[in-house]
């Protein structure tokens, strides 16, 4: 039987503890990802969010509990350890880049996980190069023709897609997105988000995506939780997000939690 993409259990984080500032942000978290599922996360200000994904990435160590990738313990790696396993792309298009190098040379240092080591020893071949702009041309932006264009120099929404594919050439077991249209423009926020629901699906890729867009959550992805503080209050299916309306969803999240939810910002349109 094929392993569980991402497990989950009893996962309990807190900030400060022992303080009179103690905050428990995460309560006994139980979630389990099949291979190729979507989830769109969505949740108030200080939910947890943030802390969930960055308890999987490891680059928050974990109070109490578990995480499984693909059947492994990850629990006390490192952030570079699980690298092995997770691709993470944040909000800011700078942060997934190295802006003074190609196009080229940022996809090739992707093709070699980031180590450098072997991009100097190897250089780009002709067949990496053949692949990188086939990936490319599949975004239908023309980047395949900007492959010596510094980064730097590209726009945000083209810079947000470049990353997005360095984060899947490899085929990791889970790809964590961190809000990662959410500094992007309305129309270069859907073509990035089109993409992503593009590569995810044709690879089968396992994703964990945090939006504040409640469209997008219930847009794409193949289903939907909500967290209110600390807790999984809302975890629907795709057949029971199907035709959901954002307004369905702010009840459903109030039925749940007893709360309204309250997110500076939260996008409904
Ligand atoms: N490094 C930290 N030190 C102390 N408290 C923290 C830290 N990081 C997060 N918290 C607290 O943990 C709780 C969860 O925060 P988190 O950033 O995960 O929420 P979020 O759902 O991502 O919120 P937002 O949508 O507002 O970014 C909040 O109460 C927050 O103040």
């Amino acid at each position: 039987m094929t392993e569980p993409a991402l497990e989950i259990h009893r996962l309990n984080q807190y900030f400060e503890q022992g303080t009179p500032n103690e905050n428990h942000a995460l309560k006994n978290i139980e979630l389990t990802l099949q291979p190729g599922e979507f989830v769109t996360i969505i949740g108030g200000n200080g939910a947890g969010k943030s802390t969930l994904l960055n308890s999987v990435a490891g680059s928050l160590p974990i109070s109490q509990g578990q995480v499984k990738i693909a059947g492994q313990d990850v629990t006390y790696q490192s952030v570079a350890k699980r690298a092995q396993l997770i691709s993470r792309v944040f909000q800011d298009p700078r942060s997934g880049t190295a802006p003074l190098l190609t196009v080229k040379e940022n996809m090739a240092l992707a093709l070699k996980r980031g180590t450098w080591r072997n991009f100097w020893r190897r250089g780009v071949k002709h067949d990496d190069l053949a692949l990188m702009k086939e990936k490319l041309a599949s975004l239908n932006l023309g980047l395949e023709d900007r492959l010596d264009a510094e980064i730097g120099l590209l726009s945000g929404g083209q810079r947000q897609a470049i990353t997005l594919l360095m984060a899947t050439l490899n085929l990791p077991e889970l790809l964590l997105l961190d809000e990662h249209t959410a500094a992007l423009d309305p129309q270069t926020s859907a073509t990035v988000m089109a993409l992503t629901q593009q590569i995810v699906s044709a690879q089968h890729i396992t994703t964990l995506m945090i939006t504040h867009n409640m469209q997008d959550a219930l847009k794409y992805g193949t289903r939907l939780i909500m967290l209110d503080h600390g807790r999984i209050v809302v975890d629907l299916p795709a057949e029971k997000k199907h035709g959901l309306t954002i307004p369905d969803l702010l009840d459903l999240f109030k039925a749940q939690s007893g709360n309204e939810l309250s997110d500076d910002a939260v996008l409904l349109g």
